[in-house]
């Protein structure tokens, strides 16, 4: 029963209670008694009502989706979902995806680069996304650089803060999908000034309890990477222990033991005292469960039963000591040009704090400015300082600066990242929080810039709060601030459309719109090219070796059967090719793919290649964040927020 429930139910017994006690009095004495019982009653009543009014308002808001400390010891925070998932079901919203296009390469960084030496100057600076990023390449994004091993990708949000227990993986990451929104670099000055790569919901993949913290999997190497771990279990310990224990369990109950011997003994005396002296990761996934537990776990085929009590949280534990993350939806933004926009999701009493968010902390900004190549005595590509930055990282544009300070503050929470520019209809304000919440140390408000540079772990965060009563449904709004919308309306003003623009459409569009029309041929193309963007692919499966892997693992017949059930997967997107003949009868093409061994290269013919083994892809650094007219500017930290230990105004490595 809620709160509404309980005080109903508690005005109904007190008014019962008045009844009785008013049947116990003397029906004899006078009207005037009895009459000031009713308007005492009466008066109780009206208090009480008005208690419940106010308790109206302090009840909780649902909420499906929290921030908290996380139930693995020294994980820092950890999601959990407050309502029961089951397996196939979506957690979240997603949340935008923002690229970190060769930032190694434009900050300077050639640390991997010994040819260098001596010719540029090394910037070894600190980077503070490092344990907060994605291998782009994994996200879908190979195809926005050349440098495939420096494109990475900032993923704020619910996906990114989820935490990894081996033993109880429940959700999968998702992959963003391209989406620019709506704006195109022929119409819109907004077009490039946002990431295209949009969140979709989180993947359940096991069933999980209301309470229950959410884990995914970071792959066995990010453990076994980390020594001060110790031998904690893998993926593999989990399945070799419940292998193990249900051999053991077999065996004890073929045994046929006297009577004064029981399972749990052999446990406890054969088992245990070798886990203490063996430190092996398959044993410690043992930790100190009893046998009865164990029987359990092999019973159910599953040791994650045993983990997942000490894994789940109550309701009114993550009420009190975390923040919903919950709050906010996505969708197409109601400001005409703006792309996407971050929506209430219920409705919001005025004061209701929508989420609080950790944010990563950039002491200067200036690290994020991209630059133009120069090649040097050596013919190497380096980053052109004399003529400084042309353009920002597009993350700049989901962070929060200020003018007066190098200091760059970036939002790793969920659905913040949404929300858009409106000065007039602002609804939500920001504001930092309290001190020890979501990860906030206040004393990081008196320190200089520089000091953040040591500390790689997020050690502010800010709370998002509703200036008036929000409708379920209505669009949130941030004011910028001065510097924001000034900037903003320079931009509008100085901006025109990029030539060849008139012909410009992303291979995402292209393939949506015509993935079963012919591709043309190298002729037919000479006569007819395609948008210069477009490059074409074709699918990693007519490449043997990689058709041998996915084979092994589906047993696929016809080598294209796997385009169909499995699609185009992200992480392989397939090899550049040319389009030697089609054959329009049978809709099949001959294609070419150069391949390059030990140093040479050939060119290797297949036939019989059907369409949807055929795709386009964008030619890297085509895509609208790349424009040179791109907007770049911080959404504003208030005045009033801005510590005044921040106030560097010059940046270190003055580029800005
Ligand atoms: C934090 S993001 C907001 C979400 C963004 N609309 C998106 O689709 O990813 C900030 C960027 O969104 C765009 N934006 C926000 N408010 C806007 C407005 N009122 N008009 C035009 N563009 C806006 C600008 O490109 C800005 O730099």
């Amino acid at each position: 029963m809620n709160s509404i429930g309980k005080l109903q139910q508690r005005n109904t017994e007190q008014s019962r209670s008045m009844d009785e006690q008013s049947h116990d009095t003397d029906r004899r004495k006078s009207s005037f008694i009895w009459n000031s019982r009713h308007l005492m009653q009466l008066v109780a009543l009206i208090l009480l009502a008005s208690t419940a009014s106010t308790t109206t308002l302090a009840t909780r808001i649902d909420c499906d989706l929290y921030i908290a400390e996380s139930t693995i010891p020294n994980a820092g925070l950890g999601i959990y979902t407050a309502v029961a998932k089951s397996s196939g079901d979506n957690i979240g919203n997603g949340d935008k995806a923002i690229p970190l296009v060769d930032m190694l390469w434009h900050a300077g960084d050639y640390s991997d680069d010994e040819t260098l030496v001596g010719e540029v100057e090394y910037v070894h600076f600190f980077n503070p996304t490092q344990d907060y990023v994605w291998h782009g390449i994994g996200m879908g994004m190979d195809f926005e650089s050349e440098l495939q091993d420096d494109i990475t990708t900032f993923w704020p949000g619910v996906d990114a803060m989820i935490n990894c227990n081996l033993g109880l993986l429940n959700v999968i990451k998702s992959t963003p999908k391209y989406d620019e929104a709506g704006l195109h670099r022929n119409l819109h000055p907004g077009a490039g000034g946002i990431t295209p790569y949009d969140g979709v919901p989180t993947k359940v993949v096991r069933d999980i309890p209301a309470g229950g913290e959410l884990f995914k999997h970071y792959g066995d190497e990010w453990f076994s990477g980390r020594p001060h771990f110790g031998n904690i279990p893998l993926s593999a310990d989990y399945e070799a222990i419940l292998e193990l224990m249900t051999g053991l369990h077999k065996m004890i109950h073929s045994l046929g033991m006297p009577e004064h011997i029981s399972s749990s003994m052999i446990y406890d005396d054969l088992v245990l005292p070798i886990k203490k002296i063996w430190n092996s990761r398959t044993l410690n996934a043992l930790f100190d469960f009893d046998w009865s537990d164990v029987e359990a776990a092999v019973e159910a085929r599953d040791f994650g039963i045993l983990l997942q009590p000490n894994a789940t949280r109550s309701l009114d534990w993550l009420d009190e000591h975390g923040k919903c993350i919950d709050h906010i939806v996505h969708g197409p933004s109601t400001i005409e040009g703006a792309g996407h926009g971050a929506f209430a999701k219920r409705d919001l009493p005025k004061g209701t704090i929508i989420t609080g968010t950790p944010l990563i902390h950039f002491p200067d900004r200036s690290v994020l400015g991209m630059y133009e190549p120069r090649t040097t005595s050596t013919g190497r590509m380096v980053r052109d300082v004399e003529k400084g930055p042309y353009s920002e990282q597009v993350l700049v544009n989901y962070c929060f600066g200020h003018p007066d300070t190098t200091v760059l503050l970036c939002p790793y929470g969920a659905g913040v990242n949404y929300i858009n520019a409106n000065r007039t209809q602002a609804n939500v304000k920001v504001q930092w929080a309290q001190d020890g919440q979501t990860n906030h140390k206040s004393a990081w408000l008196l320190k200089d810039p520089q000091y953040m540079e040591f500390e790689y772990r997020t050690m502010l965060a800010i709370d998002y709060v509703a200036l008036r009563d929000i409708n379920e449904g209505e669009e949130l709004f941030l004011d910028y601030g001065d510097a924001w919308e000034q900037a903003w309306v320079e931009h509008v003003k100085a901006w025109k459309a990029v030539e060849g623009r008139e012909e410009y459409i992303s291979a995402t569009q292209f393939n949506a719109k015509y993935s079963d029309t012919p591709v043309r041929t190298l002729e037919e193309q000479n006569e007819n090219p395609y948008p210069k963007n477009l490059a074409i692919n074709c699918h990693p499966v007519l490449v043997e070796s990689v058709f041998l892997d996915y084979n092994h693992e589906g047993n696929y017949a016809d080598p294209y059967d796997f385009i169909d059930k499995a699609g185009w997967i992200p992480e392989k997107k397939g090899f550049p090719c040319d389009i030697v003949k089609r054959d329009s009868a049978t809709e099949t093409y001959e294609v070419s793919i150069n391949y390059t061994e030990n140093d040479e290269s050939y060119v290797k013919f297949h036939k019989d290649v059907p369409r949807k083994a055929i795709s386009f892809v964008d030619h890297p650094y085509t895509t609208d964040m790349h424009l040179p007219n791109a907007f770049r500017h911080p959404i504003g930290i208030p005045d009033e927020m801005l510590p005044d230990a921040w106030r560097n105004k010059v940046s270190q490595y003055n580029h800005l």
